[in-house]
């Protein structure tokens, strides 16, 4: 933030000088400046301020210098940021007089942090005194910013016009399209005409991708799922991966994706960067973060079906779902109406829930514990996921023994069957549907509402929009996990599934077939939801793949 003081001393002593000089600051102001190659600072020459750096004459003093690292810098521009310099138009140049900007002006654009987690662009502006200066001024802050080889240069970006309140367009072009061009990313801009227009075109062009550093999708979840589905099954194909096959380790997408919020919900945009703001998710773009991400692959038997990174629900979430989805005209307020609806319906639903939970060492913690920036369960995840390998084997070799495994199952009446694999945190529910699961860490929360009173539930639901616990209560239960499997109460298992991975390594050993005598009342099914997407077959399997993609994000920095 600008005007945050030092405090890293040790750190800016090693971290060189590579430009200093005493410039104005806007027309007035006579500031020393001085850049390194990790920040830019300065302080007002009539004022006494501590920039933090032992070694530096003009930076000792008492009170804090404005700062802004290098790796926060968007762009340095000549002029004053509003006014390039360039030689006016014949005629021009009269009636401009009064706005012409200083002659060797430039100016750095950055990130400021605001409330909520929302990011703002600034500018300063320095004037030198000479062109020359200008120019080295310019030259030493965009090598600088040159060295940061994570930033996005070239860009794919599908904007779904249609999306939440149909602002998809006007947001890119007025809030988002301006800030990638004064960073210099190039972006190939393609409006979408159908559904699934942007899946089918990943898929179609993945040998043609190369060029591009990332796909941005300006949109809502299910257009965030939309690219999710073309980069993860183009990338199965390009390396021969069978996705069909629910044992398959699936291989990590390379490019990343950026979301551009202009949905109804905006769950995964705002997990991850903690607001729903165009212009905070432009920034993460343009600086390059990267938010790796587990994804599950959903099966039915044998078959794929989909790939979910937010929410898998049945009964309360898969019923608002497919109430709402002939509202799709209402926008947000949708969900707010079959909300309702399906609220004062309370039904339930019968059946055997089945899953492997993750390792001890990442079950539930006691406490309240946030997935944040630089999450260090998540960072664990490359070594705990090659445990996971020898997890999941010697699961697996157990399955074939028939001891029956890791595998756990809870059968019974439920409201609802969430899979959460990560918080689903929205402008709904800030803290989200499981406030303490994680981006990365290759496990989902498996979320059992068993029947209970209207009353109950509605306190269970009302604890989503606020900071009480909505897992205290006796008729819910949480289980963090690997893998998962449902299967209704019609359709009961013929032979008992020792061995579940007998029909992921596609030797099916038993089949699902319904029992039900004539006459027998056959219970109600609900379908289920699929980050937003209705899925066809209530008995499904699940497999978390830890970290398959990753975000132009950073998650939740402590604020
Ligand atoms: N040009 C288009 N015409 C019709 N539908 C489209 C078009 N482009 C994309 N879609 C579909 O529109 C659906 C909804 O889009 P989107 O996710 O952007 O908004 P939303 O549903 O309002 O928000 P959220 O998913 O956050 O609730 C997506 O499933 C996507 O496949
Ligand atoms: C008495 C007050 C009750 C208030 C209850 C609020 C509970 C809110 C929990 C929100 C959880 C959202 C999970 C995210 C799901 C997304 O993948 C999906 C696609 O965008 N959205 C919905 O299904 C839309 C889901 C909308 C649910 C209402
Ligand atoms: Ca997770």
């Amino acid at each position: 933030m600008e005007g945050e003081g030092g405090g890293e001393g040790e750190e800016e002593a090693e971290d060189a000088v590579v430009l200093s000089s005493r410039l104005l600051r806007g027309r007035r102001q006579q500031v020393d400046v001085r850049l390194t190659r990790r920040v830019l600072t300065w302080k007002d020459v009539n004022k006494t301020t501590k920039c933090g750096n032992v070694g530096f004459g003009h930076f000792s003093g008492t009170a804090a210098c404005p700062r802004i690292q290098v790796c926060e810098i968007v762009a340095v521009q000549d002029g004053d940021g509003t006014h390039p310099i360039t030689e006016p138009a014949e005629g021009e140049a009269v009636a401009k007089q009064h706005k012409k900007p200083h002659p060797h002006a430039f100016t750095v654009c950055y990130v400021r942090r605001s409330a909520q987690h929302r990011w703002l662009s600034r500018d300063v502006t320095f004037c030198c005194g000479h062109q020359s200066l200008q120019r080295q001024w310019i030259t030493a802050v965009q090598q600088n910013l040159a060295l940061l080889s994570n930033r996005p240069r070239s860009l794919l970006v599908f904007i779904n016009p249609h999306g939440g309140r149909q602002l998809a367009v006007w947001i890119y072009d007025r809030k988002v399209a301006p800030l990638f061009a004064r960073a210099g990313i190039s972006a190939d801009v393609i409006i979408t005409e159908r559904a699934n227009h942007a899946r089918d075109h990943l898929r179609e062009q993945r040998g043609n991708l190369d060029k591009y550093d990332g796909v941005v999708c300006v949109g809502g979840d299910g257009m965030f799922s939309e690219v999710l589905h073309g980069l993860v099954s183009g990338t199965q194909a390009n390396h021969g991966v069978d996705q069909d096959r629910p044992d398959a380790r699936l291989v990590p997408c390379s490019l990343r994706i950026g979301i551009i919020p202009a949905g109804s919900t905006d769950c995964v945009c705002y997990s991850t960067t903690g607001t729903n703001d165009p212009v905070t998710s432009a920034l993460h773009i343009i600086l390059g973060d990267s938010q790796p991400m587990d994804v599950c692959s959903v099966h039915s038997d044998a078959a794929f079906l989909r790939y979910s990174v937010s929410l898998l629900g049945y009964g309360f979430y898969g019923d608002v779902l497919a109430n709402s989805e002939r509202n799709r005209w209402m926008g947000p307020l949708r969900y707010d109406l079959a909300g309702v609806r399906t609220f004062l319906s309370h039904q339930y639903y019968e059946g055997s829930v089945w899953f492997v939970p993750a390792p001890e060492t990442q079950r539930l913690p006691g406490v309240r514990e946030q997935c944040v920036a630089r999450c260090h369960v998540c960072q664990q995840g490359s070594c705990s996921e090659k445990m996971e390998l020898k997890h999941l084997s010697d699961d697996e070799d157990k399955f074939i023994k028939g001891s029956g495994g890791e595998w756990r199952v809870v059968q019974g009446k439920f409201l609802a069957i969430n899979m959460a694999t990560m918080s689903c945190a929205c402008p709904r529910s800030p803290q989200g549907l499981s406030p303490s699961a994680h981006l990365a860490d290759g496990t989902a929360d498996l979320i059992l509402v068993r029947g209970c009173s209207r009353f109950g539930f509605f306190r269970h639901l009302l604890r989503h929009t606020n900071a009480d616990d909505q897992f205290d209560h006796s008729f819910v239960e949480v289980h963090r996990v690997r893998r998962f499997r449902f299967q209704p109460k019609n359709q009961q298992l013929c032979v008992a599934p020792e061995d579940p991975s007998g029909a992921e390594k596609g030797t099916k050993t038993h089949t699902f077939s319904p029992i039900c005598r004539a006459g027998e009342e056959v219970p109600a099914q609900s379908t289920w939801t699929c980050d937003g997407e209705m899925l066809p077959h209530a008995a499904i399997q699940v497999r978390v793949q830890g970290k398959l993609i990753r975000l132009f994000a950073r998650g939740i920095e402590h604020q």
